[in-house]
C-alpha cells in the first residue's frame, strides 16, 4: 500500500496549527495534500475573521478534493502573556525592560504590555519572569504601580503574545491567575464562534480539574446542532493530579508540552506524557502529542536527530497524533515539517508492527451489554485481522463508535471506515490507523460491502484476492442492529 501523504495507510495522525505560513488556500492544500489530518486554529492569534477565511478555504478543499480535514479550534485560556509586538524583541544580558499594564506606547522607554492586570501585585522584588518556558528570563528589579522594572539575566527573543510564568526561589508563583477561570469571557466567545463555525473540535487549554469539560460538553450539547468533541490540553501544574478524571471527562487529551514544561520540571515531562498516553488509550480517548517535536525546522530545513528520535517515541508510544505548532503555523519549511513527521511514522510503525511494541492490556470499558457487545466483537475482529495477517479491516459506523473500538486495539492493518456523515468522518480523522470514507448506505449491507471493495480497488487501497476482516452494525430501517464480524477475499 502506497505512502502518498493524503490517501495514505500512515496510522499515527498529524494536527498543523494553521499560521500566516500555511493560512492561503495554496499551502492548506499542500498540506493536506501531504498528510494533515487536522487543522488547529490557535485563538491565542487572528481576528475571528481571520479564522472564519481559513476554516472556509478548508472546507473548501475538503469538498473540492475529497480530503476530511478536520478543524479544531484551540482555545486562549487564561494564561499571563505579552500584548501583540510590532516584530520580535531582542533581549540582552542585562538590559532593563518596563512590563507593563498600561499601553506599552505611552510608557517611557523599552515597555512590553502584559495581558493579567493582577501580576504587578503577584510578583516580588527579586521574581523570575520565564517567558515561553525559558526562551528568555527575566529579573524583577522594582514595582512602580502599573509597571514593574524588569532585567535580562537569561538573553533570547521576546516573541508577540509570548507566554509568562514567574518563579519564586525556584518555585512556580501561585500567580492570581491561577485563580481564574480556566475558560476566560474572551474564551467563551470563541467557543460560541466555534459552534457558529460547527468546528469538529474544540481544546481546552490550562484545564485543571474534569470541571470545565463537563460544562463545556453540556454547554455544546445544549447550543450545538453537531457533535464537536472536546479535547483537554494537559500543560497546567493543577492537572497533573487530575490526569484520571480529565480523560475519563474529555473526548480526546492532548500533552501540551510547551506549557507544561514551564509548569512543571522539564525532566517530569516525559513520564507525564507516557501516563496521558497510556490512559488515554486504556479509556478509548485519542491522544495527542504536541510541541517542540520539531521546534529546528522553524528555522532549518532538515530536523536534528534528537527530534527524530522523539517522534519515534511518540509513535512507539502509540499516541493518536503528532501535532505542529511554530513548525506549520510561522515557520519556514511547514511542508518539509510534514514530510518528517510522515516518513518518521510511517517507518516506525513498520518497525513497531515487527517488534510487536506497544501492546498493553485493555480494560472493559463500559457494563452495558450493548458496549460490551462492541467492544468484544471489535477486540476479536483485531485479534483476528492479525493473527490472519489480513490486509485491511472494513467496518461501517454511523456514529464512529465501532472505528472508535477498533483503533483502540491498535491492530497492525489499517481500518477502513465507512460513514455516511462528513462531520463523523471528519473527526474520525484524529483516530489512530483510521482512514475514514464517506458513503451513503444501501438497504443491502452486501451491496454495501461491495461497493466499498470496488472503491477502494480504484483507490489501490486493496487488490482482488485480499483477505480483509468486515465488522458491521449498521441498523438497517426498522429492525434490530445486526453486528457482525466476516472473513472475506477480496472479490
Ligand atoms: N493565527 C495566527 N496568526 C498569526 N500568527 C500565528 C497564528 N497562529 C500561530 N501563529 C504563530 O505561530 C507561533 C506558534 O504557534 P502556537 O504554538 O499555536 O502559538 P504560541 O506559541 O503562541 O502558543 C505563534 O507564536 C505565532 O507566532
Ligand atoms: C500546545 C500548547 O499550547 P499553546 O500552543 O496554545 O500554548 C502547548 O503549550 O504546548
Ligand atoms: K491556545
Ligand atoms: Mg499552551
Amino acid at each position: 500500500m502506497g505512502e502518498n501523504g493524503f490517501r495514505s495507510t500512515r496510522r499515527t495522525k498529524i494536527v498543523a496549527t494553521i499560521g500566516p505560513a500555511t493560512c492561503s488556500e495554496e499551502m492548506l492544500g499542500t498540506l493536506a495534500t501531504n498528510g494533515m489530518n487536522v487543522a488547529r486554529l490557535n485563538m491565542c492569534h487572528g481576528t475571528h475573521e481571520w479564522h472564519t477565511a481559513v476554516i472556509e478555504r478548508i472546507r473548501k478543499l475538503n469538498k473540492l478534493k475529497g480530503f476530511s480535514v478536520a478543524i479544531m479550534l484551540d482555545t486562549e485560556g487564561s494564561e499571563v502573556h505579552t500584548s501583540e509586538l510590532e516584530q520580535p524583541l531582542k533581549a540582552e544580558v542585562g538590559e532593563e525592560f518596563v512590563l507593563t499594564i498600561r499601553d506599552p506606547e505611552t510608557v517611557e522607554g523599552s515597555a512590553i504590555g502584559v495581558s493579567y492586570d493582577a501580576f504587578v501585585d503577584d510578583v516580588q522584588v527579586g521574581d523570575l519572569v520565564v517567558v515561553d518556558g525559558g526562551m528568555v528570563s527575566l529579573e524583577v528589579k522594582q514595582k512602580m504601580g502599573p509597571d514593574v522594572k524588569v532585567e535580562v539575566v537569561d538573553p533570547g527573543i521576546v516573541l508577540s503574545r509570548a507566554n509568562l510564568t514567574f518563579r519564586r526561589n525556584g518555585h512556580l508563583v501561585r500567580a492570581r491567575n491561577s485563580m481564574l477561570p480556566v475558560l476566560s469571557s474572551k474564551d467563551w466567545l470563541d467557543i460560541d464562534f466555534a459552534i457558529r463555525q460547527q468546528v469538529d473540535f474544540i481544546a481546552v487549554s490550562f484545564v485543571k480539574s474534569a470541571d470545565v469539560i463537563k460544562n463545556l460538553k453540556s454547554y455544546l450539547n445544549s447550543r450545538a446542532d453537531k457533535v464537536i468533541e472536546v479535547i483537554a490540553k494537559v500543560e497546567s501544574h493543577d492537572s497533573v493530579p487530575n490526569i484520571e478524571e480529565i480523560v475519563e471527562a474529555s473526548d480526546a487529551v492532548m500533552v501540551a508540552r510547551g506549557d507544561l514544561g514551564a509548569q512543571i520540571p522539564l525532566e517530569d515531562v516525559p513520564s507525564v506524557q507516557k501516563e496521558v498516553v497510556v490512559r488515554c488509550r486504556q479509556a478509548g480517548k485519542a491522544v495527542i502529542v504536541a510541541s517542540h517535536l520539531l521546534q529546528s525546522m522553524i528555522e532549518y530545513p532538515t530536523p536534528t536527530r534528537a527530534e527524530v528520535a522523539d517522534i519515534a517515541d511518540v509513535v512507539r508510544q502509540r499516541a493518536d497524533a503528532l501535532m505542529l505548532s511554530g513548525e506549520s503555523a510561522a515557520g519556514a519549511y511547514p511542508e518539509k515539517a510534514i514530510g518528517v513527521l510522515r516518513a518518521v511514522a510511517t517507518r516506525i510503525e513498520e518497525w513497531c508492527r515487527q517488534e510487536k511494541h506497544g501492546q498493553i492490556v485493555l480494560p472493559q470499558l463500559t457494563d452495558r451489554l450493548d458496549g460490551r457487545v462492541s467492544e468484544e466483537l471489535c477486540a476479536s475482529a483485531a485479534q483476528m485481522a492479525n493473527n490472519l495477517n489480513a490486509r485491511a479491516i472494513f467496518v461501517y459506523t454511523r456514529r464512529g463508535y465501532m472505528a472508535n473500538f477498533l483503533s483502540r486495539c491498535r491492530p497492525d492493518c489499517p481500518i477502513f471506515a465507512f460513514t455516511d456523515k462528513q462531520d463523523v468522518r471528519q473527526r474520525l480523522n484524529l483516530r489512530w490507523g483510521v482512514m475514514p470514507f464517506r458513503l451513503d448506505f444501501g438497504a443491502d449491507p452486501e451491496e454495501n460491502v461491495d461497493r466499498t471493495f470496488a472503491l477502494l480497488k480504484r483507490r489501490d487501497l486493496v487488490q482482488k484476492g485480499d483477505l480483509v476482516v468486515v465488522v458491521s452494525d449498521i441498523r438497517p430501517p426498522n429492525e434490530d442492529v445486526v453486528r457482525s464480524v466476516q472473513i472475506r477475499h477480496v472479490p
